[in-house]
């Protein structure tokens, strides 16, 4: 295929070259963009609809704001890879979401473009109402943006913000301009009352483009007062005020959030205005890549390499089966057993692996937005009647939910299953979505309990254990496929708080040496680099199965019959499963050396997630290494001299 050519594109590398040209020049800019856009991504994978969709609205602001004096906060940031093509990170889309190349979302540390670090979503508006807040202490002339989605309008953040920011502060009101980009999606289709809401906005669409050509016409003239004033006692009359004016915002829209003739008028418009404004764009997900806009669900993200002209197509070689595809399946199976489930999503109902159970279940499936705060609290009501929720949440955005988890489910002992996918190292997303710390914040929750099944069997095994347990639980495991075990369909509950030795050293043939006994302690699916290790220490090997409550018999009968332990965990060192292990032994007296490995106490960046697991030791080559450097020689590999 021959390579695509970028004349115009090619010779923006800040948004000041942008603004240079002539913007006659803006739709062709906006088309080269795009291409490049979906070009780059064909060969890095990352995400596809959301940037596709900001292709215009990111030309449009560049164009008119005096970035980066004037701030963008682009919310979640998974839309702005044509916001880093603009600001002089063109070439470096190559290198998206790699080791060592540049993120996947806006981050402080990579452009002074990237206003503010998302990945998170609902933050875009308190964080621009907090610059433009600054910008008026300090006497600035400044304005700040934020750029919002209809899925991330959903949480309650977003509404927290508004609140705060739509009204002045001991005299001061911000100069925030909040721009909802409305493509009446989420990752899955939209739900809740808030999209019914701005269907109907966009059901007014009349008044918006009638009024903003008005605006334009009779802009700079004395009439223009006059109209505006008539506009105001119009809005009364015509059309019912919109919420986003109850907040105390000046709402404009909705127009096309494609059309740079619209935008650019509209944003230069409300540049100058004084005071809170809140602008509805309506937009496509995907737009200008017809299979991407056919299917918006499916062209999110791509997971790697595709080419535009055909698009994602299923592997030769069929994948292997993903933890989330065993939840999945475990949630249907628990379902049909057992009439009490109820399965909750936070707006990641494809992530999570719940598309199938919402087919078969709809009336059990909840699909409550992004909104874990409320999935985590109307589960605990839930189960106050006597019903029995599953609530599939990524590692990283339960924390989100931490108060909630506390006050609302382990204080009242409810049962509440929290399957938690994603835990550990996610690889491309980066520090933003790893899920490194949840062992270390539910494992000091009391009543809570944690369970760590080392492969897609246990994984299954594990759910079951824990939906029978009559109170808070989390059962986690990582994003991905496992060692590739063979599945039980048979569902057996584990016996609560056992681990089990899975290997012995010096009953393998091992030749122990004259090295310590080594017990390893593994929590989860590094169980299997544990065990590669330990075949070449020929130490002892415990799949501990449960963080808490921890089987402290096992530990310390491991402590009794060993020279050393290492606990091994993908997740933080400081307070995880480790912790536990040293505070046990503690308690019981146990004096024996312990090494604790994990994650370190510093945020691990985006890249592949094998390498990103070597890097932090937690492979089977570093778990050796680790041991050895702490513990001396290589016992097994020591021959005891001839004459021993
Ligand atoms: C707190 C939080 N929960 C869930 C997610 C996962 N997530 C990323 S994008 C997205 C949908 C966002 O929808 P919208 O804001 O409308 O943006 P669009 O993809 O439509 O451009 C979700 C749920 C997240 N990033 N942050
Ligand atoms: C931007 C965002 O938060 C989601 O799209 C996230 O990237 C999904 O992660 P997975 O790809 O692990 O489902
Ligand atoms: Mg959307």
């Amino acid at each position: 295929m021959a390579a695509m050519s970028y004349p115009l594109l090619e010779k923006i590398n800040s948004p000041a070259d942008l603004r240079r040209l002539p913007r006659t020049e803006l739709v062709k800019l906006a088309g080269e963009l795009r291409a490049y856009v979906l070009d780059s991504v064909s060969k890095t994978g990352g995400h596809l609809g959301s940037n596709l969709g900001t292709v215009e609205l990111t030309v449009a602001l560049h164009y008119v704001f005096n970035t980066p004096h004037d701030r963008l906060v682009w919310d979640v940031g998974h839309q702005t890879y044509p916001h880093k093509v603009l600001t002089g990170r063109r070439e470096q889309m190559s290198s998206l979401r790699q080791l060592g190349g540049i993120s996947g979302f806006p981050r402080r540390d990579e452009s002074e473009y990237d206003t503010f670090g998302t990945g998170h979503s609902s933050t875009s508006i308190s964080a621009a109402h907090g610059m433009a807040m600054a910008a008026k202490i300090k006497g600035e002339d400044r304005k700040a943006v934020a750029i919002i989605g209809d899925g991330s309008m959903t949480a309650g953040m977003a509404f927290e913000a508004l609140n705060n920011a739509g009204v002045s502060h001991g005299g001061l009101l911000g100069d925030v301009l909040v721009i909802l980009n409305d493509n009446d999606m989420s990752i899955s289709p939209p739900v809740g009352a808030l999209n019914k809401y701005l269907a109907r906005l966009m059901s007014g669409k009349f008044y918006a483009t009638a009024r903003e050509s008005a605006k334009s016409v009779l802009k700079n003239t004395p009439l223009y007062e006059v109209a505006r004033r008539f506009e105001e006692h119009a809005k009364g009359m015509v059309v019912p005020g919109t919420i986003f004016e109850e907040f105390g915002f000046n709402y404009v829209g909705p127009i096309d959030g494609h059309d740079l003739e619209s935008l650019i008028p509209t944003l230069e418009n409300l540049r100058g205005k004084k005071g809170p404004q809140f602008l509805h764009i309506v937009t496509k997900k995907g737009a200008g890549y017809k299979l991407a806009e056919a299917d918006p669900v499916k062209y999110h993200a791509a997971s790697g390499k595709f080419d535009p002209a055909i698009g994602f197509v299923k592997p030769a070689t069929p994948p292997k089966t993903t933890f989330t595809q065993i939840f999945g399946e475990w949630l249907c199976d628990m379902a049909e057993q057992d009439q009490r489930l109820v399965g909750i999503t936070p707006a990641m109902r494809e992530g999570s692996g719940m598309v199938e159970f919402h087919k078969r279940f709809p009336t059990r499936y909840h699909d409550v937005g992004i909104a874990e705060q409320h999935s985590v609290t109307f589960a605990a009501g839930l189960a106050c009647e006597g019903l029995k929720p599953v609530v599939a949440i990524y590692s990283t955005f339960l924390q989100r939910a931490y108060d909630q988890m506390v006050h609302d489910v382990a204080i009242q002992n409810l049962a509440v299953v929290f399957a938690l996918d994603r835990a550990g190292l996610v690889g491309a997303d980066g520090a933003t979505h790893a899920g490194n710390y949840d062992i270390a914040y539910t494992r000091c929750i009391p009543n809570m309990a944690i369970l760590t099944p080392a492969d897609e069997n246990e994984c299954r095994q594990a759910l079951f254990t824990a939906f029978r347990h009559e109170g808070p639980v989390t059962v986690r495991y990582p994003r991905g496929a496992g060692a590739g075990v063979a599945v039980e369909k048979q569902m057996t509950a584990q016996p609560w708080g056992k681990g089990e030795i899975r290997r012995e050293a010096g009953k393998n043939g091992g030749n122990r040496g004259s090295g310590p006994r080594i017990a390893i302690l593994a929590f989860g699916t590094v169980l299997y680099p544990a065990l590669e290790a330990a075949d070449r220490l020929d130490a002892t090997v415990a799949n501990m199965r449960f963080v808490k409550p921890l089987d402290h018999e096992l530990v310390a009968e491991l402590a009794r019959s060993h020279d050393a332990l290492v606990t091994v965990e993908e997740g933080c060192v400081m307070g995880g499963a480790g912790s536990a292990v040293l505070e046990s032994l503690q308690a019981a007296g146990l004096n024996v050396p312990v090494l604790v490995l994990g994650l370190p106490d510093e945020f691990v960046e985006h890249g592949d997630p094998a390498k990103l697991m070597a890097l932090c030791g937690l492979d089977a080559a570093g778990i050796e290494q680790s041991i050895l450097k702490r513990f001396g020689a290589r016992p097994s590999l020591v021959r005891p001299a001839a004459n021993q």
